[in-house]
């Protein structure tokens, strides 16, 4: 699913304007009365003090068609005008004369500290202060405002995006933006919605299809997308009826030290769970025993010292015998000399795209020059820690998608940033997920991930596609796990166990909207 900017969104408005034909008064009557039927759907007339707290510009005149049509139906409404300016937009001065014809009690207007009225937790507030005409960050009695109602911690639902909150920037934390409990959001996703610095304003949201022009919609080009269930599906390769494991592909997943072996155990199952069709394992020798006994299915090679992974000439001739169709490394290895040599050397000796995860990627932070070796669009899955590691730190969360970017496309690889809305990185494209939960910031998590990932590039899925479509079904293995064993609950074995449930769920008819 495409994730426009706000300049798109604007535009997006206006050509709707121009084309449909349709009057932006009409556009913005159409626009609200879409988000009045989804509260009125939730609340069902419930006898609650519904308080509206409006804006000048548009956004505050969505507000006032919102608080005209729950008046009509016999809500509770207390309507607000935040008067921070005086240009008032032509369409809200229009719905601001229309609400008389509902209504004896005129809107109160709010011109300072004084006016704020007092709020309660049993209010539901509906914030439409800003919209997507926001161009800087809010201050003075308004910024008051902003705070008085977030201490009020009343159910709050935010129109378009949460007032003071940009689409396309960060907020810096002295700034102040409505926390909301909820946002019916415009057409399209906002990018904000999705970084971890929004994390308090956001809440959960949901997309209103307001009909805007669908042929502008349909070919602006966007570099921003939203991993859904259909971004998947149409990815997705079936298997054929005479088809056999050579087919499928074959991973090497090297990796594991004394005591952290579990690592590889979770990476090569997820791999075979994920449907490759051979899973060899290359682990001290110290793993032979646990790998063998833990996964029968997989095939087991020790390299030549105990603890770590430490790689002789033998063990490289049998890895490139073996023409593994990936190789992923790095989960659970430490950082010993023999260790990275291993490493430079399976960098410097192996073609096609790899999967390198955890201390592969501390290691490359540590020694830069190794990053010419990778393979072309291999997928690098740190998370924030291990990217910061490796990129450098950054200012803000727009900061951090713009230098992964550069990243991504200074060495051609695909890279992930892992954690809520994990986003996989390809040159300019953003892929943000959508699945997933707190539950699944649990210990191996990430191994399992990177198992899934590896599986799906040897079954030939070009590397963007596996990272894709490995996140989303991750996610969605942790939802169906935390819904069994709670969040608390989950653990990386669980995301392994619900993996099939999740692959099923992709094609299962799914349950209409409600
Ligand atoms: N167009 C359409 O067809 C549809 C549009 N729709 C709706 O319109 C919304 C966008 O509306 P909008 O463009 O009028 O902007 P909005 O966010 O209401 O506020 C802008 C006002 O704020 C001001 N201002 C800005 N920053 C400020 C600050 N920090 N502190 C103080 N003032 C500040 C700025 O004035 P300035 O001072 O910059 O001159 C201006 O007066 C969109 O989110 C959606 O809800 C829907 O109805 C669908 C159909
Ligand atoms: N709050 C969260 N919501 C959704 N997914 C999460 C959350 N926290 C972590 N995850 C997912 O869990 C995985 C954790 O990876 P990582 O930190 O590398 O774990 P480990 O090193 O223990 O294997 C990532 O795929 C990440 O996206
Ligand atoms: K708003």
């Amino acid at each position: 699913m495409k994730i426009f900017s706000s300049a798109q969104l604007q535009k997006a408005d206006q050509l709707t304007v121009e084309r449909e034909p349709i009057a932006s008064i009409d556009l913005m009557e159409r626009a609200a009365t879409t988000v009045f039927q989804e509260i009125h759907q939730r609340l069902q007339g419930a006898p609650i003090p519904i308080k509206i707290f409006c804006g000048i510009g548009n956004n505050g005149g969505d507000g006032l068609v919102i608080a005209r049509k729950l008046i009509e139906h016999g809500y509770h409404v207390t309507t607000y005008i935040v008067n921070y300016s005086d240009r008032r937009s032509k369409d809200f001065l229009i719905n601001y004369d229309r609400i008389k014809n509902v209504t004896k009690d005129w809107p109160i207007l709010i011109k300072g500290k004084n006016d704020f009225p007092t709020l309660t937790r049993n209010d539901f507030i509906v914030d439409a202060m800003f919209g997507l005409g926001l161009n800087r960050p809010v201050s003075g009695w308004t910024k008051d405002l902003i705070e008085h109602i977030n201490a009020a911690e009343a159910f709050t639902l935010s129109i378009d995006i949460p007032s003071g909150l940009f689409s396309d920037q960060a907020l810096a934390e002295e700034h102040a933006a409505i926390q909301a409990d909820f946002t019916l959001t415009f057409q399209s996703l906002k990018t904000s919605f999705l970084l971890p610095q929004s994390e308090a304003y956001v809440g959960d949201f949901q997309i209103v299809d307001i009909g805007l022009d669908r042929d502008f919609l349909q070919t602006a080009i966007v570099h921003k997308f939203f991993i859904t269930r259909e971004e998947v599906i149409k990815r997705y390769k079936p298997r054929n009826k005479f088809s056999h494991k050579g087919m499928y592909g074959h991973v090497a997943i090297i990796g594991g030290s004394l005591g952290k072996m579990g690592s590889i155990v979770l990476a090569t199952k997820a791999s075979l769970v994920g449907g490759a069709g051979l899973a060899t394992a290359f682990v001290p020798q110290c793993g032979i025993s646990i790998l063998q006994t833990a996964l029968p299915e997989a095939m087991v090679v020790a390299v030549a010292s105990h603890d770590h992974l430490k790689a002789d000439q033998k063990t490289m001739d049998v890895l490139s015998d073996l023409q593994p169709t990936t190789v992923c490394f790095g989960m659970g290895t430490g950082q010993e000399q023999a260790t990275i040599d291993t490493f430079h050397h399976i960098l410097k000796n192996t073609k096609n795209a790899m999967v390198i995860d955890a201390d592969g990627i501390n290691i490359l932070a540590a020694y830069p020059i190794m990053l010419k070796d990778i393979p072309a669009k291999s997928v690098l899955t740190p998370h924030p820690k291990e990217l910061e590691r490796l990129i450098g730190s950054w200012v803000d969360d727009f900061d951090k998608l713009k230098k992964t970017k550069e990243f991504s496309k200074l060495h051609d690889l695909v890279v992930l940033i892992k954690g809520a809305h994990t986003v996989v990185v390809d040159g300019d494209d953003l892929y943000f997920n959508s699945t997933g939960n707190p539950g699944m910031a649990t210990a191996g998590s990430g191994d399992v991930l990177a198992g899934i990932i590896s599986s799906l590039i040897a079954q030939d899925y070009i590397s963007k596609d596996a990272a894709i479509i490995a996140v989303y079904l991750h996610g969605k293995a942790g939802d169906f796990a935390a819904d069994k064993v709670s969040m608390q609950g989950v653990m990386a074995s669980h995301l392994v166990e619900y993996l099939g449930e999740a692959i099923l769920d992709l094609f299962k008819p799914q349950e209409p909207k409600t």
